[in-house]
């Protein structure tokens, strides 16, 4: 019954579909592939997804920058990347959103705030606020697209590999944190799909841990898991604040291995810090080797 329903409406709708482009024709596909998935008896409930579908992906996510060729036969591991991209920013905005809980941790002398909360399960997460002297197209193609270069203007990190691009918008990418003096943790691993999104004055950045078959835990790494996560890149009309950015960013990390929680929860914060400062110079200093900003 169900399949005869489904092909009733594909006749119905075959026009339609011909005339759709960018997201509508990635969504369509991603039911397609659905169907298939059912067909071949490895039926799961549509809604558990489909309620991804629409959301974050907002009606600007295909022009972050990137015209709209996109991949139309995703395959269903590529797929679940998506999804779990999509999962993650969708987790860690709701964290950010939720006002309650937060306390000041650090208040940089800069203005930049980095609250805290104690999430269930022990974990503390933190969540930067700064104003960056960049647009967020600016910060999203050093954070997103040149994520590899982060290694050139920031000494915490010692390597980003991007392993695997999903369409535009959703990347695995392999990290490795460098060992710093002032790093009490050590080295870490990290494997993380990585995932953006575009809406209105707001460029979204989310990732979590993830698997990956070709790259298991490396010998000689602690793999630690970063995520659900996310960044906020909020443009700024005010007047005194024009070409700036609202940036927010909330560090969710288990750093796994022996830790005292204190060090950690003294570390991560630092950590943020950090990076932001890192940021700064590199957005005043322009690319390390070469090449335009
Ligand atoms: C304290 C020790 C264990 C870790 C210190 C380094 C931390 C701060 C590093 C390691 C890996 C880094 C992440 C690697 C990749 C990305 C994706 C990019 O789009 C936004 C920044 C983001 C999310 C980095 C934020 C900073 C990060 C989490």
């Amino acid at each position: 019954m169900l399949p005869a329903v489904v092909k009733l409406c594909c006749g119905i709708s075959y026009p339609h579909l011909r005339s759709m482009s960018g997201l509508q024709r990635t969504a369509i596909a991603a039911l397609g592939q659905e169907l298939a998935h059912m067909q071949r008896g490895g039926w799961f409930p549509l809604s558990e997804w489909t309620s991804h579908m629409r959301w974050p992906l907002g009606r600007d996510s295909s022009d972050a920058g990137r015209g709209d060729l996109r991949p139309i036969h995703l395959r269903e591991e590529e797929l679940s990347y998506v999804r779990q991209g999509q999962d993650s920013l969708k987790t860690a905005l709701e964290i950010v959103e939720d006002k309650d809980g937060w306390k000041i941790e650090i208040s940089e002398a800069n203005g930049d705030l980095i609250y805290s909360k104690g999430l269930p399960g022990a974990r503390k997460v933190f969540r930067l606020e700064a104003i960056l002297d960049a647009t967020p197209e600016e910060l999203y193609e050093i954070l997103f697209v040149k994520v590899e270069e982060m290694h050139q203007w920031n000494p915490n990190i010692s390597q980003i590999k991007v392993l695997k691009h999903v369409g535009t918008e959703t990347v695995v990418t392999h990290e490795i944190s460098a060992e710093t003096a002032g790093n009490l943790i050590g080295q870490r691993d990290f494997l993380s799909v990585r995932h953006s999104c575009k809406r209105d004055s707001c460029i979204y950045l989310g990732g979590a841990a993830t698997q990956l078959e070709s790259l298991p835990p490396q010998q000689g790494f602690v793999r630690a898991q970063d995520g659900p996560t996310c960044i906020i890149l909020q443009s700024l009309s005010d007047k005194e604040n024009s070409g700036k950015t609202h940036f927010t960013w909330l560090l969710n990390m288990d750093v796994k291995g022996w830790l005292p929680r204190s060090i950690v929860n003294q570390a991560l914060p630092r950590a943020q810090v950090e990076f932001t400062r890192h940021l700064r110079m590199r957005l005043t200093a322009g690319p390390a080797q070469g090449g335009e900003r």
